[in-house]
């Protein structure tokens, strides 16, 4: 059985990790793993371990990690599970291996690749108009987004989907070896895939909307290379 290596915070002592995406794993017929940021000198080795990851979401990106200062508006973040998945990331790819990063996890990717992020899309980005943080569950979508028609992406939700949003960081600049797939109304990228396909991020939670067909096929067409 192939198994998909998840990232996990810890809060309080205790290791979470959302429910949604181990489901979803296990619906697609994978064997979760979930990784705990427990050591900075303990990184799974990929294809030993697991044959693909998730980045989950999570809390605001230590703005070290993308060369910047803390602006008053960033929220608590955890800077030991920030430098685990940066390492996680580098020998996942290193190895070749497929990674999916949602909500945080986009972001998380765009990092590990020399990009940056706002450290808070309303005080830095004045056009930001869309509400990207939704009040209502993450079961109901609230904007819609457009997709670039020519990518992988739009091979499974088309190129005007509907989706949910809960963030208050965003990509400021993309990595290099990454294309944006997705925008808001408002610009705010919603998507990226890395240029040698190994690599997609996902703003919204696709875990949470599972009852679209759509959404669930961001992930089997994602992983439909390990089957
Ligand atoms: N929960 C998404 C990652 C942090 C943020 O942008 O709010």
């Amino acid at each position: 059985m192939k198994t998909i290596g998840i990232t996990a915070g810890i809060k309080n002592n205790e290791v979470i990790v959302d429910r949604s995406v181990v489901d979803t794993v296990v619906k697609l017929g994978f064997l979760p793993l979930v990784f705990a940021p427990v050591s900075l000198k303990t990184v799974p080795v990929p294809g030993v371990n697991f044959d693909a990851l998730i980045l989950s979401d999570g809390p605001d990106i230590t703005p070290i990690f993308y060369n910047e200062e803390p602006l008053p508006e960033l929220r608590e973040t955890d800077p030991h599970r920030d430098q685990f998945e940066l390492n996680l990331i580098k020998n996942t790819h290193d190895s070749n291996l497929p990674i999916l990063g949602i909500g945080r996890g986009m972001q998380m990717l765009n990092v590990a690749f020399n990009g940056t992020l706002f450290q808070d899309i309303y005080a830095q980005n004045s056009g930001a108009g869309v509400q990207h943080i939704q009040p209502n569950d993450l079961s109901l979508e609230s904007h819609h987004v457009n997709v670039t028609d020519e990518s992988e992406l739009a091979k499974a939700v088309g190129t005007h989907p509907y989706v949910n949003s809960h963030h208050h960081q965003a990509i400021k600049t993309i990595a290099n070896n990454f294309n944006i797939v997705a925008t808001a109304p408002d610009g705010i990228i919603e998507a990226i895939e890395s240029t040698d396909q190994t690599m997609l991020g996902i703003q919204w939670r696709p875990d949470k909307l599972l009852n679209d067909p759509k959404q669930e096929k961001i992930f089997t067409n994602f992983f439909e290379k390990l089957n």
